[in-house]
């Protein structure tokens, strides 16, 4: 596990490359086990509206979640950036795309979903830490988008990561948001069950 202190830019290089480096068979074992991990958390048992992403720069991709929640009926949610933050739209096999500014594809809409109707938002990330820490491409997009959302509030919000991007402690910066929980190929972790120190 890479120790801190480095600085969050630092960081990030060192962490993007390490998740760029991973094979595409590396990346198709880690969904299916991220899958795995999914069903076997139990997150998803009560849910309805879903937030996940399209894998990008060697994310871990939450594509067979997606596919799991199709045959649920469980409807799913991808951002979209708006200005300095996300709205997040319905998407099915049947949508149409277009790409953002950063490359990433988004579903061709105006009709956004209200943040508080997601039960469950899965984000992507570059770097965590067990306490909820979250280093995430550094647009502060997700930071901005549920900067005034309590933690009793819908949607959960969920980091879905590669082991090898997990750190001993981030730095935190007063903005961040916490994660609640991280998936990772190999872990399920809950920062409710985890001890704070
Ligand atoms: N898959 C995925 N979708 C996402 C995010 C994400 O982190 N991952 N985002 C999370 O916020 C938002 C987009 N934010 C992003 C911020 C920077 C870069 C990025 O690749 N930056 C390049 C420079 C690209 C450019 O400016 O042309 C880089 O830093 O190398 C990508 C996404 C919404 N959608
Ligand atoms: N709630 C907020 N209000 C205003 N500015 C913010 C807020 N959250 C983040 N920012 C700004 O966004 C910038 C990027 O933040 P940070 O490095 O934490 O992004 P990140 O979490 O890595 O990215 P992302 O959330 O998009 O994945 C920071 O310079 C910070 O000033």
């Amino acid at each position: 596990m890479i120790q801190p202190p480095l600085d969050r830019h630092s960081l990030r290089k060192t962490l993007r490359h390490a998740r760029r480096l991973l094979t595409e068979q590396e990346q198709q074992q880690a969904a299916s086990q991220l899958l795995k991990q999914a069903l076997h958390s139990e997150w998803l048992n009560n849910v309805e509206h879903l937030a996940l992403y399209l894998a990008n720069d060697g994310e871990i991709s939450p594509h067979l979640i997606s596919e799991y929640c199709w045959q649920r009926n469980i409807k799913t949610y991808l951002p979209v950036v708006k200005g300095e933050t996300l709205r997040f739209a319905h998407y099915d096999q049947t949508t149409q795309w277009q790409k953002n500014r950063f490359g990433i594809a988004e579903p061709v809409t105006e009709i956004y979903q209200a943040q508080d109707a997601l039960d469950i938002v899965f984000m992507p990330l570059v770097g965590f830490d067990q306490y909820g820490g979250r280093l995430g491409m550094g647009g502060g997009f997700y930071d901005k988008s549920f900067a005034s959302k309590s933690i009793e509030q819908k949607p959960l919000l969920i980091g879905l990561a590669h082991d090898c991007q997990q750190v001993e402690r981030l730095p935190i910066e007063p903005w961040d948001v916490p994660l609640q929980a991280i998936l990772s190929p190999n872990q399920c972790i809950d920062i409710n069950l985890t001890i704070k120190d």
